[in-house]
């Protein structure tokens, strides 16, 4: 009976009571928790949260921008490769200088500058402490490249290089060429041997291994690893020419038992290992005769004729000239030979 009387209710609204369509609802807490976690909304939320906060975080500067950020990535990408090109042998460099450079670029706002650089390149100087290897290094660093410098410092000195300590695109190995040696490089410039007819007469024995053992491990080094080789011979291959001037097409006059072989007869035998080299094993070598040269880093007691002469002049003593005096060099600053020389001829 109370069930029919219930069942609708406006029959038992008393007249004095408002109609509304809704019955009003009192606003609580736990009405308003317990909508919330309802049929998962509370989930629902949660997801919708976490999808913006990652939108905002990771994808809205690159939607913002446009072409604008694919380019500021594809160029970054080119400047990590190079920076791990350049910190590929000091590795413990690598990351600051990449992170720094990184958010440099970012903060340039994506515009590229015309005429990206080339790539640097890897390079192993043979003899890089020396004289002429020396100056040939502060070139090769100059222009961007990562120098790593071989040396056994028996006429070479650490002073020479001492001004790229350092720079994390130089290194200093102190290593006989006599022995082989593995490293990772682009080219290689093989400059190790004594020059000087006073050094290289010193211990003969050890002049012609360093030209002929020394340039084999050297060339089996470019072969194994691709790299491109620079020899540097000496215009000591012509021995006692008979010509004047000597053309590349001349062949020498050369005497292989005398006290000067172990170095020109050790250099065209580095000339010979080179040519086969190339010819049968595809390795690209260059091959530069040197005449010679004088110029800063030159030791006084270098034996060569312009280092005595200045040296003697320095002291006011008379300058020795050695024989009838009537022989004739080619002499070239240092800078002309490794600008015009070595960096051009190895190109
Ligand atoms: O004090 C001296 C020194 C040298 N000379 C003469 O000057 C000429 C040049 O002699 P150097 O010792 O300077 O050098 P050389 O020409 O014999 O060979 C040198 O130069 C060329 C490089 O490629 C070689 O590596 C190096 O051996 C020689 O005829 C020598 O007898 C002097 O008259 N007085």
């Amino acid at each position: 009976m109370n069930a029919t009387l219930n069942h609708r209710r406006v029959d038992v609204t008393s007249e004095n009571e408002k109609y509304t369509p809704k019955p009003q609802k009192q606003w609580s807490m736990s009405n308003s928790v317990e909508y919330v976690l309802r049929e998962q909304r509370f989930v629902f939320v949660l997801v919708g949260v976490a999808i913006t906060t990652a939108f905002f975080l990771f994808l809205q500067p690159e939607f913002g921008s446009g072409q604008r950020t694919m380019d500021v990535s594809s160029y970054t990408a080119v400047q990590a490769y190079n920076f791990d090109e350049s910190y590929q042998t000091t590795r413990t460099f690598e990351t600051a200088p990449y992170k720094s450079h990184r958010s440099a670029i970012v903060s340039l706002g994506g515009k590229i500058p015309l005429g990206l650089p080339r790539k640097p390149l890897r390079i192993v100087v043979t003899g890089g402490a020396g004289f002429v290897g020396s100056h040939l290094v502060d070139r090769l660093i100059e222009r961007g490249d990562s120098v790593i410098v071989v040396d056994n410092f028996f006429t070479g000195r650490k002073e020479n290089v001492q001004h790229h300590f350092g720079n994390p695109r130089f290194e200093l190995i102190r290593h006989d060429v006599v022995e082989p040696l593995l490293l990772e490089v682009d080219q290689i410039y093989h400059l190790a041997c004594p020059a000087s007819p006073v050094h290289y007469k010193f211990n003969p024995i050890k002049t012609i291994k360093t030209n002929v053992v020394g340039t084999l491990n050297m060339l089996g080094l470019a072969k194994r690893i691709g790299a491109r080789f620079l020899l540097t011979s000496t215009s000591e291959v012509y021995g006692d020419p008979l010509e004047h001037p000597q053309k590349e097409t001349y062949w020498g006059n050369v005497n292989p038992i005398g006290v000067r072989s172990c170095y020109d007869e050790g250099k065209r035998t580095a000339e010979t290992l080179a040519m086969d080299y190339h010819r049968g094993a595809d390795v690209q070598v260059r091959i530069a005769r040197i005449f010679n040269t004088y110029g800063p880093r030159m030791c006084i007691d270098d034996g060569r004729v312009v280092s005595n002469f200045v040296a003697q002049a320095l002291r006011k003593e008379p300058m020795t000239v050695y024989g009838d005096g009537k022989q004739t060099r080619s002499f070239q600053f240092v800078s002309d030979l490794v600008g015009e020389g070595h960096v051009k001829v190895n190109q």
